[in-house]
This record gives C-alpha cells, structure tokens and sequence, in this order.
C-alpha cells in the first residue's frame, strides 16, 4: 500500500515504504563499514551479485511508485500510455540516491528522476526544485518542471553509459567512479523513439533520453527550471537527470516551440513595427529637414552666407566692411547675429567654441560679422580682429550682474588698443524683467570714461521672436551697423 509521504508545493509523492520529504534534512551516516547494494526486484533480471561498498553508506533499496493524478493533461500532449519500465540493474531510490555523495560515492552514476506533469492552474509556479530532492552532488535539485499537480514518480534509473549530457553545459570533471557501481548493466537506449517526440537528427542537437526520445536542455544549476521557459506549458519535463552536478530536462519539444501560427504572427508584427519606424524616422527627416532643428548651426551659417552672397547684385565692387561682435560667454552674440542675418529667433544656440561669420549685403553695403566666443579661454583671442575691425559690437547680458564687472574690465582693455575704433553696446536681454536698464549698464560700464573720441552707441536689444517689431529690436543694430559703415 501506498504512504504518503508529504504534501509540498502541491505535490504529493507516495512511496511504498519510508516517509520522504524533499527538503527533509539527511539522516545521520554511520560511520565506515562495508555495505552491499542490493537490487531491487524490477524486471526479469535478477540482481547483480553483492557489490562491495568500501565507503561508508546506509543506503538500502527503496522504490518510490506512488503516482498522484491531479487535472488532465493539457491538450494536444499524451503521456505515454504505459510509463517506462525501471530497467534492470540497479535502482536508487531518490533519499538514497541523494545520500550516494554523501556516502562518499560517486554521482558518475546517472540518477534519473522521472516526473510527467500536466498543465500548470493559473498563478501556481513551482521550481523544478520545488518537486524533486536535493541532491547534494549536483548542488541542485532534480525534478519536474512546470508546476505539474499531476506526477507520476517513477523509480528511478540510472542511464546507460550511452548517455551524454547536453554539450551545453561545461563538463566537469568527473568524481572517481566506485567500482562496486560499474558497469551499468542493464539499461539500454531504445531503438525507436515515440513518433511525437523524436529527437532531433542534428547531431549538434541537444542530446535526448534513450526512453523518450525527448531533446534535454540545459539547465542553470540550482535555477528554476519550472518558472522559467518550461512554465507555460506545463508538466513539460518528464524527466530530470543529475550527473557529477549535471542537471538536464527533457521536454516535449511541441511545448518548447510557439505554435506555427504564433510565430508567423510575431514575425509579421515585427515586419510591420521595422517598416513603421522607417516610415517614421524619413518622415522624421523630411520635416526637420528645412527647418532649425535638423539643420546644424554650421549648415545655418553656411546657409546664410550663400544667400547673402546670391543677393548681392553681380560684379558688385563695394568694399566688405568688417564688424567685430564680442561679449561674455551667454550675453547672446549668435542669438544677435542669427536674428540679424535671417530675421528669426532661436530659442537654444549652442555655445560658440571659436567663432562664427556672417557676410551680409544691406543696401549696397557688404557687411562681414564675426564673432568671435566669450568664454574665458577665447578671450585672448579678442584683440586679435580689433584692428581689421570697422565697427565693434560689444554684446553684454543685461540680466548678468555679477559679470557685469568682467565685461566692463574686458571691454576697457579692448578698447584700450584702438581708441578710435566705433563701438557699439548691446544691452541685450531685455526682454527679461530683472533686466538692467540701458541708464544703469551705461554707468555700470562706465562707458562715459571710454573717451570723445569714438562714436559710441548704446543700444537696448532683445534677441526673441517677442521683440522682431518692439524698440528693443535688434533690427535697430542693422540700421545702425548700415549708417555706420556708410561712413566710413
Ligand atoms: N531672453 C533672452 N534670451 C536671449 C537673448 N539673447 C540670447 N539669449 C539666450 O542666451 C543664451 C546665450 O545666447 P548666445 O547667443 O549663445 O550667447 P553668446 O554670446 O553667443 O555665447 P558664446 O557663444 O558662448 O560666447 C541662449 O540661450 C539664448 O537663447 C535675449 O535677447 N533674450
Ligand atoms: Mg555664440
């Protein structure tokens, strides 16, 4: 009759003879003493003769056969209608098989584990490990994957020397192999393997199980073979071996594959979503062709210069004129010059790293800004165009107070070196409500001391779309740069 021996994870195993529990800790060894292993009575083959056993080991011959049947098996997958047969020779039950390390034997021997399962109810996950037993050797545990509520526990066999792992796993070395455990003697791979399940001709398939014909795979020592790829389906690994910390499942290969039509359909979105974002990104491109954004700050330049060039009337002999636009970092030179040339406001200029020229051609007057960057490393660079400059524009951020003292001492020594030269102040940024007033930046400039020599002007912009027509506008700097440079 029939013990049951534990009710874990949803799954009962009923053995014939001693209580086993899966996470039961090992029973105490004995010490050394010589053991004999005894066959159990399975099959027409009689028992090997009495096997020494020089380690010592307390392992006695023990079946396990219960069966539990819980649901239905899923659909489309029948489990074999007469399982196989424990072969001939010698079987281990599971407690003792996991005991076989510890008793100082090797686990050179196979030991199969062999669980058919069934569909997985909603939400129930079990590792592989939740259903089998620890196996001290393998560092893992072996057992049925897929949550199967229904297990058919079969006693367990220890494959033929035929049996090769998955070429997956690296291979360890191997323990010695005890001599009282070899050879296999019975068990011998099948000749023809069951019509659904027929393992693969590919030699670099992954190898199968002699009874079943099932493909193995690979899996990750002391993972969850169970939650992972094998969930889905359900009760799909039928049987688990353990080698020398080799763990392999064998699977029906149908619940290994997304159906046909599963597939197709997957490719065919796939198909579409590539042909969508293609679609996407021309379209993507197209619009932001012609516009600032797809457009790199040099191609704008390049841009306006070409245009520039293309307005100005042919064989046009008129003198370029110079205009040399400086400031600090931020006070907004590119954003001056970009409004000036195209008429437009950028919201986001990057940082001039060495400079920018623009060539522009107003009323019979060709006029070449450059601007040359702000930040502390350029500035050296200043005084360099002072003295091919006609005019110089002298940006400076309205808002910036604490720099404002920078910008003065820059500008003082500018300035210095060309006392004639004709300046013009851009108190830029008006547009923002903190700004300084033209009054306050002439005094905090000190533009009074800079001498009556020079033409000086001091002029309040706003570099936005918000300012293209107010008094603010930068617009004026044109009119004043023509008036200027006309003059001179
Ligand atoms: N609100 C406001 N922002 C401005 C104005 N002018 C420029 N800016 C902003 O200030 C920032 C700096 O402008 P830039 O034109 O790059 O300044 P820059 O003087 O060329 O700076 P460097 O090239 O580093 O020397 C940018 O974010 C501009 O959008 C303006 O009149 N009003
Ligand atoms: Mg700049």
């Amino acid at each position: 009759m029939l013990q049951g021996v534990g009710e874990t994870w949803g799954c009962s195993i009923m053995s014939p003879t001693a209580p086993m529990s899966p996470m039961s800790p090992m029973p105490p060894m004995s010490p050394p003493s010589p053991h004999r292993l005894h066959s159990p009575a399975v099959g027409a083959a009689p028992p090997p003769a009495a096997i020494p056993c020089p380690a010592p080991c307390h392992l006695r011959q023990q079946h396990l056969s219960g069966r539990v049947h819980v649901p239905p098996l899923q659909q489309g997958w029948e489990p074999p209608a007469t399982p196989p047969q424990p072969p001939q020779g010698w079987d281990l039950a599971w407690d003792e098989a996991t005991r076989l390390p510890a008793a100082g034997l090797s686990w050179d021997h196979r030991v199969l584990c062999v669980f058919s399962g069934t569909k997985q109810p909603e939400g129930r996950g079990h590792s592989a490990g939740q259903y089998g037993h620890s196996v001290p050797g393998c560092q893992t545990r072996c057992g049925a994957g897929g949550g199967s509520e229904q297990l058919q526990h079969q006693p367990h066999h220890r494959l033929p020397p035929s049996f090769s792992p998955s070429p997956h796993l690296p291979v360890p070395p191997s323990p010695p192999r005890h001599p009282s455990l070899l050879p296999l003697p019975s068990l011998h791979p099948p000749t023809t393997p069951p019509p659904t399940l027929g393992p693969s001709p590919n030699p670099r398939s992954p190898p199968t199980h002699p009874t079943s014909g099932l493909p193995s795979f690979p899996f990750k020592l002391g993972g969850d073979a169970g939650g992972g790829r094998h969930r889905r389906g359900g009760g799909v690994a039928h049987l688990a071996g353990c080698r020398a910390g080799r763990l392999h499942i064998w699977a029906a290969q149908r619940r290994m594959a997304p159906p046909r039509a599963l597939r197709d359909l997957t490719l065919a979105l796939g198909a579409a979503v590539v042909a969508l974002g293609s679609l996407l990104f021309i379209a993507w491109k197209l619009y932001f062709r012609d516009t600032e954004l797809g457009a790199s700050w040099d191609s704008w330049w390049e841009r306006e210069v070409k245009e520039l060039r293309d307005r100005a009337p042919p064989g046009s002999t008129v003198e370029w004129k110079q205009v040399l636009v400086l400031g600090l970092d931020g006070a907004g030179k590119s954003s001056v010059l970009h409004y000036i040339c195209s008429q437009t406001a950028r919201k986001r200029i990057p940082p001039t790293l060495g400079f920018n020229s623009a060539q522009l051609h107003v009323e019979g007057l060709e006029m070449d800004l450059l601007e040359v960057g702000g930040s502390q490393n350029l500035r050296a660079y200043w005084s360099h165009y002072l003295s091919g400059a006609h005019v110089l524009v002298f940006v400076v951020d309205s808002v910036d107070r604490e720099r404002l003292l920078t910008a003065r001492q820059e500008l003082h020594a500018l300035l210095a070196q060309e006392p004639r030269l004709p300046l013009v102040v851009l108190a830029n940024k008006q547009d923002k409500s903190d700004a300084l007033s033209a009054e306050e930046l002439r005094e905090e400039l000190a533009l009074q001391a800079l001498g009556s020599q020079r033409e000086l002007f001091l002029l309040p912009t706003s570099a936005t779309w918000a300012s293209l027509s107010t008094a603010t506008s930068v617009l004026h700097l044109r009119s004043l740069l023509v008036s200027l440079l006309s003059q001179s």
